[in-house]
């Protein structure tokens, strides 16, 4: 599909192949991306002159590509789609966190519908509406749809069973979600209760069960049960069901939905309808049981396909490689936030009554803050790349082979367990960062940490996930005396006898500035704990025991192997042709701090596994400290490249025009609470407490 094309008829009359679940497939770029461009500015102490970006209309993308050098072939959709929906006014964005659940959500829908019919009018492609759904930034049961429902008919369903149900999903003429959660089964999926039989007598399936999903909107889900036929049980399979009738929404008959109550924050995540949903003796027809890797017959006989039954998690994987983008995205917009604030805010500074300093200068700050920079630029080259890698191993599953799986379960479930973790981490520290004005609601971190957070959760437990990617170094390395060759992401493992002897060559600051040596230091860290893992693993004769003794090390050794994808994913984006004067030295400069910063933090690891002397990792400090000095005269210029307007951003703090505090000061007055002078309340408690007192006083 061309951009150019229509997004709705393109998805609709698209041929519906085999294994083709990626809707983003043909977005794909391993190019370099950042959603903007390079302005080279100083900041003096914050406010610029240009006024807010929404008010600069085509001054604000200043798109000068012979100064500029350089434009990524997804900048123009991005910005197109950020400035529809920031000129909008049905996108306006509504104090969520006054409003009660129900506005709340009311107004999502409103949202959803008003961009549906937007995508439509416009004839958007897939890439735009995606934009457009990032730039909208509530979370709705579109995502689930489009996230979930549709690539999992895509990805299990036959090429029969995708033809009768995605025409129907593209047109959202039903609306389905992701039925996979049960109250007590969430991260063990082969442990589900609800069960799914088959009945040979009426060629149906009943259920009995409980899901996260969506409980207000949905018509249909996919649910995943597990599968009795004859008495026998097969293993968990994805089932098509139809909750809610299509005239009415009333759920059909044998179905209890709801949704779950308010989660964590105030607007937040609570903008979607996630739901509880009780089967009680629903039955639904046999060809709804997604079949691609297993087929039931009209007697009840299984038949395997030769597709891995694996597959079955596919879904999963497509949206853990999407959740990898979206960290670099999330962690980018609470650093542009606390970027611009920090170059605002003055504390302290000269004794002779000078001007004060601008936080931003504070080395410390530096020392929080530009990490996190370098690691919103280091999760979207990874992120690329993650795309990449999916969408090859979905090329080579429609040609049946299934070689890569592993690695591309191992990569997305590692990465996404990494860049979520670390994202969340780091948009508290935002908050931190932006001292007491960052606690305020209209600095926007708090509901970015609240809508972010279960992230780390959703689509496998963080730790659950590095345990699998555990799983799969354990493998890799007991294969590695069998003449097996590691491949892909464990290549390194290969020289594991070389890395496991060698010695690093730093004798001076300057000799980290090398990526070989980096990539040599993290490469060896992670063989050494991985082998270590494995040794200890050795010596008990259960394995599966002793894997859940070691289960911590585990981690952390799984832990060491995704931060080495990370950082020799920034370095291989180094290695191409990077046009613009002066981006690579700057991407440069976020690389080694990004790998620099990581040294330092797991120092322990480094030392333990002797990959590195206490001396080496003092000098590699020192450098860490001279490259802030580098970044800081472009800090600047690195959070606006990432394009946000300012209506997305949400923040008082992380205003393009650097107008922060007569901004703040016109934002408390719009509180409710403000709404009157004297508060209400005031006669019924505050009036009798004081006389009170004053009679107490007279006494
Ligand atoms: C308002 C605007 C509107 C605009 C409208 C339109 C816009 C349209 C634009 C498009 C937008 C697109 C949006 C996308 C956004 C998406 C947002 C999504 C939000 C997410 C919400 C959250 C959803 C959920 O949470 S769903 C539930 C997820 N659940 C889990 O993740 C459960 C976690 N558990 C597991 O994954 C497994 O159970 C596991 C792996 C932990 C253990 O499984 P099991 O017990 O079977 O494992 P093992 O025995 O350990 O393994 C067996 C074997 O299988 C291998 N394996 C395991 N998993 C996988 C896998 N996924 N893939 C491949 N292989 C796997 C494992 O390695 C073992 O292999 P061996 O070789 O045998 O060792
Ligand atoms: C906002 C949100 C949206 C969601 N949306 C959906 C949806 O659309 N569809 C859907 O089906 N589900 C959805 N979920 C559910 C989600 O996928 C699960 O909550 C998630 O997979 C974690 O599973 P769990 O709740 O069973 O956690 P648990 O597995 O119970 O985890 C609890 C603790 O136990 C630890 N633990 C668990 N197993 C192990 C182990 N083997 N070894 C060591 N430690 C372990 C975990 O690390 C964690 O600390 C959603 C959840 C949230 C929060």
């Amino acid at each position: 599909m061309s951009s150019a094309q229509g997004f709705l008829n393109d998805w609709v009359e698209s041929r519906v192949g085999l294994g083709s679940n990626i809707s983003n497939s043909r977005n794909t770029s391993v190019s370099y991306n950042i959603k903007g461009c390079w302005i080279p500015l100083t900041d003096n102490g914050g406010r610029r002159s240009l006024g807010s970006r929404e008010e600069q209309g085509s001054v604000r993308c200043r798109r000068d590509e012979d100064r500029l050098g350089w434009f990524p072939p997804h900048f123009d959709v991005s910005d197109r789609m950020a400035r529809l929906v920031a000129s909008d006014p049905v996108f306006r964005k509504d104090n969520r966190a006054m409003l009660s659940r129900k506005e709340l959500f009311k107004n999502t829908l409103r949202k959803a519908a008003h961009a549906w019919k937007r995508i439509i009018e416009l004839r958007l492609s897939e890439e735009e509406a995606s934009e457009m759904r990032f730039y909208v930034d509530e979370p709705a049961f579109t995502d689930l749809h489009w996230g979930m429902f549709v690539p999992a008919i895509k990805g299990q369903g036959t090429e029969e069973q995708q033809q009768k149900w995605l025409p129907l999903a593209y047109k959202m003429q039903i609306i389905g979600c992701y039925a996979q959660t049960e109250l007590g089964h969430g991260s063990n999926v082969q442990g589900l209760e609800t069960t799914a039989t088959f009945d040979p007598e009426s060629d149906e399936f009943s259920f009995i069960w409980w899901p996260g999903g969506l409980g207000k909107v949905s018509t249909h889900a996919v649910v995943y049960a597990r599968l009795i036929t004859e008495g026998q049980e097969h293993g968990v399979h994805g089932f098509i069901v139809q909750l809610r009738s299509l005239d009415d929404h009333m759920p059909l008959p044998g179905i209890t939905v709801g949704d779950i109550g308010m989660k964590f924050g105030t607007g937040a995540y609570n903008t979607m309808d996630n739901g509880v949903l009780r089967f009680d003796n629903v039955r639904i027809p046999r060809n709804q049981m997604l079949m691609r890797v297993m087929r039931v017959t009209r007697e009840g006989k299984c038949v395997q396909s030769n597709v891995p039954r694996q597959l079955i998690y596919g879904t999963m994987v497509y949206v853990r490689q999407t959740i990898v983008s979206d960290a670099s995205s999330a962690l980018s917009r609470a650093v542009c936030i606390a970027t611009r604030y920090s170059a605002v805010r003055r504390q302290f500074g000269p004794q002779d009554g000078g001007v004060e300093t601008q936080v931003i200068d504070y080395k410390t700050q530096q020392s929080r803050l530009f990490p996190l920079l370098a690691s919103a630029y280091a999760f979207r080259f990874v992120g690329e790349w993650l795309k990449w890698l999916y969408l090859d191993v979905t090329q080579r599953l429609q040609a049946n082979d299934f070689s890569t799986l592993p690695e591309a379960h191992a990569c997305t479930a590692g990465l996404k367990s990494l860049t979520t973790s670390a994202t969340a981490d780091a948009i508290e520290e935002c908050r931190k960062l932006c001292g007491g004005h960052g606690y305020l609601s209209s600095s926007g971190l708090p509901e970015l940490f609240a809508v972010y957070v279960p992230a780390c959760t959703y689509e496998g437990d963080n730790v659950v996930l590095l345990l699998q990617v555990a799983r799969f170094l354990m493998k890799t390395v007991s294969q590695l005396g069998s003449g097996k060759k590691p491949v892909g992401t464990t290549a390194y493992m290969a020289r594991a006898e070389d890395l496991l002897q060698s010695r690093c060559s730093v004798q001076k600051a300057e000799d980290w500035l090398k990526p070989s040596v980096i990539l040599e230091a993290f490469e060896a860290r992670a063989v050494r704990m991985c082998v270590a893992c494995a040794q200890s693993l050795s010596k008990f004769q259960n394995p599966e025991e002793g894997f859940l003794e070691l289960s911590a090390d585990l981690v952390e050794a799984a832990i060491a192997h995704c931060q080495l994808i990370v950082v020799s994913k920034f370095i291989e984006k180094l290695q191409q042709d990077i046009p613009g004067k002066g981006v690579k030295q700057q991407l440069q400069i976020l690389c080694y701090i990004y790998a620099l910063n990581l040294l330092h933090k797991h120092l322990g690891d480094f030392l333990s596994t002797g990959c590195i002397t206490p001396k080496q990792a003092s000098l590699a400090n020192d450098h860490l400290r001279s490259l802030y000095s580098k970044v800081r005269p472009n800090a600047i210029a690195l959070v606006d490249a990432f394009n946000y307007t300012d209506h997305f951003l949400g923040s008082v703090l992380g205003r393009y025009d650097g107008n922060v505090y007569p901004k703040l000061y016109e934002e408390a007055w719009k509180d409710p609470l403000n709404d009157s002078v004297v508060p209400d309340g005031y006669q019924e408690y505050i009036r009798p407490m004081l006389k009170q007192q004053l009679r107490n006083a007279r006494l």
